[in-house]
């Protein structure tokens, strides 16, 4: 990782006339030079196929940035963007891609270093990074990374192969797969509550922690990404990579430092002790879901099916419920529950610790009811941390009742704290891998979730099973009920 105050690079953007770039790497960008992460010594070359001028390329760089954005600093920040239109197909043209990377290089003084950030189908991944090798596009003076966006392939072969061509022109070690909940403030912290506090890292084991749960849902529907996520659905668009990124920082070891190799060969370890499932048992640990009509929050709410005309009798799941289980020394026997999923009750992304409950509570009013010590982690879209305990009901009462102590994260700081892809794209700039997905990482996981989609490919389902604005499938509460479990809410106002 190199200790650079202010990096410097030239950017190129494959995809910069579309979505990804418009709404996530332009603003981010820019709040990196706002901030002062990054000063004048950058420059970033948007490569498409339409035909824009520079002027039409800065008008939509600049229009990315928001109403608010105008004036000097936007104008000098869009400056800074060139646009080269090219079919990234066509071999020859990366000639003249070269030409323009060496004349900016010397203007801007970036010292050779190089990002080359694919935001485009990943069918395109491999034809780039070979040419940009066969035509020493990458630097020869400073550094080139690669920066891969999601899905990395569609099941394991397909990600292998992806990776062989890829590995074929950059080293994995200038290989940086995105995934963007490794970039959430909260994600990160996981790390810093677990390591950094001994009430918790002394209990966080099958001795006193019950299980674990992760909840990622999501208000909107598949929008206009049908095409794109009917052929992946749940399980490949959020299963492989975000939810199994948070269960192994969950679960890991702690690393010796925090070196990024370190971190990653122990959560690596995590993904290596995941119960293989046997096919046929598929169904006792996951459950998968696709909604149907309703109404929520007074609208009146199409199902998956009638989102698309090419949806329609589409089985592709939107949503998952599992149960996994992680074969090691700490945690032999707690469940991690997962659950995701599209047109839920709301968005929020929520991880509870469920602690081993007391064995009797002579303070509970109601005996049957248990009141378990819970650790929140409020990932999205609040941010911070509330522990659950049990204390005295205020007045003569000598029963118990819930308490909550809470940490809530943008308050205490009063600011927004960075977005994922502006983090990301500052760890890129400066070589920290830590938050980015390695091979194995990808690759363990695919394998899991392989076993999963082998199954269910076999066996039609019963969709739609459940109603936009619902928390999904009753199956999903029946995964807990079965181990003696239920989910926590996940509602926002809890918190
Ligand atoms: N959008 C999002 O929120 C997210 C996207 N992603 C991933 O990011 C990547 C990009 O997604 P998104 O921006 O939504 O996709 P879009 O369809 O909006 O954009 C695709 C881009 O690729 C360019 N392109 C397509 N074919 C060629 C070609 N042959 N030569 C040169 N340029 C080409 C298009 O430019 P032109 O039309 O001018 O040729 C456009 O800029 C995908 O891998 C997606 O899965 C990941 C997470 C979230
Ligand atoms: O990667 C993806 O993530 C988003 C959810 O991200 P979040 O940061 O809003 O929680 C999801 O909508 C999308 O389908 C998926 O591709």
């Amino acid at each position: 990782m190199e200790n650079q105050e202010k990096p410097k690079a030239l950017i190129v953007i494959f995809g910069a006339t579309g979505d990804l770039a418009k709404r996530k790497l332009f603003p981010s960008i820019y709040r990196l030079y706002q901030n002062g992460k990054i000063g004048e010594d950058f420059a970033v070359v948007g490569i498409g196929r339409r035909s824009w001028s520079n002027e039409l390329f800065h008008t939509n760089v600049r229009n990315s940035l928001g109403d608010d954005v105008s004036g000097k600093e936007a104008e000098a920040f869009v400056s800074h963007f060139y646009y080269h239109p090219f079919d990234v197909s066509d071999s020859s043209s990366y000639e003249n891609l070269g030409t323009l990377l060496n004349n900016l290089e010397s203007e801007y003084r970036t010292e050779g270093n190089r990002i080359f950030y694919l935001a485009m189908a990943p069918q395109f991944f491999g034809t780039i990074a070979n040419n940009l090798k066969k035509h020493n596009l990458k630097s020869e003076t400073g550094w080139s990374r690669l920066v891969i966006e999601k899905p990395f392939g569609h099941d394991f072969e397909s990600a292998k192969q992806l990776n062989d061509q890829i590995t074929s022109a950059f080293d994995e070690n200038q290989i940086y797969r995105i995934d963007h909940y490794l970039g959430k403030e909260m994600v990160k912290n996981i790390e810093v509550i677990r390591f950094a506090n001994g009430i918790f890292e002394h209990l966080w084991n099958n001795r006193f922690i019950a299980n674990v749960q992760i909840t990622s849902s999501e208000s909107l529907g598949v929008e206009d990404r049908a095409n794109y996520y009917d052929l992946s659905g749940a399980t490949r668009d959020m299963v492989q990579n975000h939810m199994l990124q948070m269960v192994t920082l969950l679960a890991m070891e702690p690393p010796i430092n925090l070196n990024p190799e370190e971190i990653r060969s122990e959560k690596i370890k995590i993904l290596r002790a995941l119960r293989t499932i046997d096919e046929k048992n598929i169904d006792d640990y996951f459950v998968r879901g696709q909604y149907g009509p309703d109404k929520m929050h007074g609208r009146k709410l199409r199902g998956y099916q009638e989102e698309a005309e090419e949806l329609q009798n589409s089985d592709t799941e939107t949503y998952v419920a599992g149960k996994i289980m992680i074969d090691n020394y700490r945690w032999a026997g707690v469940p991690f529950y997962i659950r995701t999923g599209k047109r839920l009750a709301e968005k929020c992304t929520k991880i509870v610790v469920e602690f081993e409950d007391i064995p009797l509570n002579l303070y509970q009013e109601e005996q049957s009811e248990k009141s378990p010590n819970l650790l929140v982690i409020n990932i999205q879209p609040n941010e911070g941390v509330t522990l659950y305990l049990n204390a005295k009901k205020p007045g003569v009462s000598s029963y118990s009742e819930p308490i909550k102590l809470s940490y809530t994260h943008e308050a205490v700081n009063s600011v927004n704290t960075p977005e994922a892809y502006e983090k990301l794209l500052h760890d890129c700039m400066i070589g920290d891998t830590t938050n980015f997905s390695h091979w194995d990482e990808v690759s363990l996981s695919w394998k899991f979730v392989d076993r999963i989609l082998n199954r269910w490919s076999k066996e039609e389902p019963d969709f739609p099973n459940y109603a936009a604005g619902s928390m999904g499938p009753e199956e999903a509460d029946n995964l807990l009920k079965n181990d003696g479990f239920h989910w926590w809410p996940v509602n926002n106002e809890e918190e």
